[in-house]
């Protein structure tokens, strides 16, 4: 059995894999990490290694007293990846981004590929046919462009996420919720159709905590599954035994 931990900027999730069936999934807070993987291990006893995604402020040292109880993988640009990397600045690519285009790359073969994660950040990776990973682009993500507004003002509330009933927003809520949440879904759109100028044929995985609320709201086709990166973690690791 293998635990893998995806530490993003907002949360952590984790999930505990036989093969590749999931057989438990969890979310917590970064202040609750210790306490919760030993739980997780607790009930999940044949976990034989723990495979780390961070780019949140958890380093190795954090899973270092665990070390005695199963193998530690804590990944970073030195692991072996089964695409070649043609982003300029390699060793500054997020850890989370290598890891889903991995995933993309073994789960969709010889094929363009298009991950986009909405957490914390929006997140575009582009790994094309020959398995190429081109790169993307980062944007504020749901969550913190609502923050963002509130925080960078005067006059703005800092409001919960909730539909905005038209785009032409008629109360000060009604125009955040708009720009926000319209805003949110006429990028991804955008940049999608961007790219299908340039590619004809590619694959749209979506993955993040904002998927749900946002696949039904896309009208391009794709792939919807918020686990993308736990599982991509478990095939990464399962690759790098395969190669190292
Ligand atoms: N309970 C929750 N706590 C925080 N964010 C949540 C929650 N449920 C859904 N979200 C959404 O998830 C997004 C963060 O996604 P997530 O994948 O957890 O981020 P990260 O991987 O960067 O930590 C936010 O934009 C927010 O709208
Ligand atoms: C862009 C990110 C902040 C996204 O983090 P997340 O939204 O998953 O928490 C992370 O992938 C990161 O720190 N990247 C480093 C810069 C880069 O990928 O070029
Ligand atoms: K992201």
């Amino acid at each position: 059995m293998v635990l893998t931990v995806d530490i993003g900027n907002t949360r952590i999730k984790a999930a505990v894999f036989e093969g590749s069936t999931v057989l438990g999934k969890f979310v917590f807070e970064k202040n609750e990490l210790e306490k919760k993987i030993k739980k997780i291990l607790k009930k999940f006893q044949n976990c034989s290694d723990l495979v780390v995604a961070s780019v949140g402020n958890i380093e190795r040292q954090s899973f270092l007293a665990l070390e005695k109880e199963l193998n530690i993988h804590f990944l970073t640009h030195e692991d072996v990846f089964p695409f070649v990397n043609k982003y300029a600045t390699p060793k500054t690519l997020g850890i989370d981004r290598m890891v889903l285009a991995a995933g993309a790359t073994l789960q969709f073969p010889k094929q363009n590929r298009l991950v986009i994660d909405a957490g914390t950040c929006i997140t575009y990776d582009f790994i094309d046919e020959f398995d190429h990973y081109l790169g993307g682009a980062i944007s504020p993500g749901l969550r913190l462009r609502y923050e963002a507004l509130h925080n960078y003002t005067a006059r703005l509330p800092l409001l919960a996420l909730e539909d905005p009933g038209s785009y032409i927003g008629n109360t000060t809520a009604q125009a955040i919720h708009s720009g926000v949440v319209n805003g949110f879904v006429y990028e991804i759109d955008g940049f999608i159709d961007e790219y299908r100028v340039r590619y004809s044929n590619f694959i749209i995985i979506l993955t993040g905590g904002d998927t749900e609320f946002l696949a039904k709201r896309l009208k391009n086709t794709i792939f919807a599954n918020s686990n993308f990166l736990l599982e991509s973690l478990n095939q990464t690791f399962q690759y790098k035994i395969d190669n190292d």
